[in-house]
């Protein structure tokens, strides 16, 4: 059955879903890499399709931006679609000096500045981490594809144009991968419905060094991720 934010009905969604902030991100993947396409929702623009790759079906959908917007579809889509895996393919920010622009990270987990998962446990601190499943397939599948990439952990933050950029130092002190603002609050949900999920990520833009992609190259250019997202999809699915 269709919700307030997903036109689907149940059956539409395959099992394992790519999802990037960027709904039209979602609609270059089905474009470009699933064959037998079909578009299941553009409530909001939320642009979401269902079509094969390699020969399984595959679904694609905006999450938009923040923790909210992403707990909101992620939820439906394990509680009502009966969805297994969510991979997400996502554009972040980097601190540390050997992590550059267009570098691919996987993500193995991440800490946060929100309290949404607080909100989950009592008020306790959540380990907020990947399916291992879902790290594994994805380190083999960026070796299949020859592309080079880091594994480790990312820091999701609420907000985007953060007022403390002291901030930005203790996370390099710490070694955070990635700055972007999802993972942390869409590994709880994966738990909750016993379900998997992932996160892989390209490096946008280097918060420290002021070095930037432009919003035409989040869309349509981080091909390398796409790639290693979707053969690690069918691998797990
Ligand atoms: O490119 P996406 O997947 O949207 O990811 C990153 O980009 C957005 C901010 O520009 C946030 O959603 C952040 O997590
Ligand atoms: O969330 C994000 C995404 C890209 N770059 C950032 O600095 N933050």
């Amino acid at each position: 059955m269709a919700t307030a934010h997903n036109a689907a009905e149940f059956g539409d969604i395959a099992e394992t879903v790519l999802m990037s902030g960027d709904p039209l991100r979602a609609k270059y993947i089905a474009e470009t890499f699933l064959e037998d396409v079909k578009q299941f929702n553009s409530v909001r623009n939320m642009f979401g399709y269902t079509g094969t790759y390699k020969g399984k079906r595959l679904s694609v959908m905006g999450h938009g931006m923040g923790m909210p917007s992403i707990a909101i579809y992620a939820e439906e889509l394990y509680k009502f679609y009966g969805v297994k895996n969510i991979i997400r393919v996502g554009s972040a920010g980097a601190v540390l000096d050997d992590v550059h622009v267009r570098d691919v990270i996987i993500v193995t987990g991440a800490s946060t500045d929100s309290k949404i998962n607080r909100q989950r446990l009592a008020g306790h601190d959540y380990s907020a981490v990947a399916s291992y499943e879902n790290i594994a397939a994805m380190v083999e599948a960026a070796k299949e594809n020859n592309v080079d990439v880091k594994v480790g952990k990312a820091f999701s933050a609420d907000l985007f144009y953060s007022p403390d950029a002291s901030f930005f130092q203790t996370l390099k002190q710490y070694n955070f991968l990635a700055v972007e603002m999802e993972s942390a609050a869409l590994f709880p949900i994966a738990d909750l419905y016993n379900a998997k999920a992932g996160c892989i990520l390209t490096i946008s833009d280097h918060i420290l060094r002021e070095e930037y992609t432009t919003a035409e190259e989040r869309q349509l250019t981080f091909t390398n991720m796409m790639k290693v997202a979707l053969d690690a999809a069918v691998k797990v699915a």
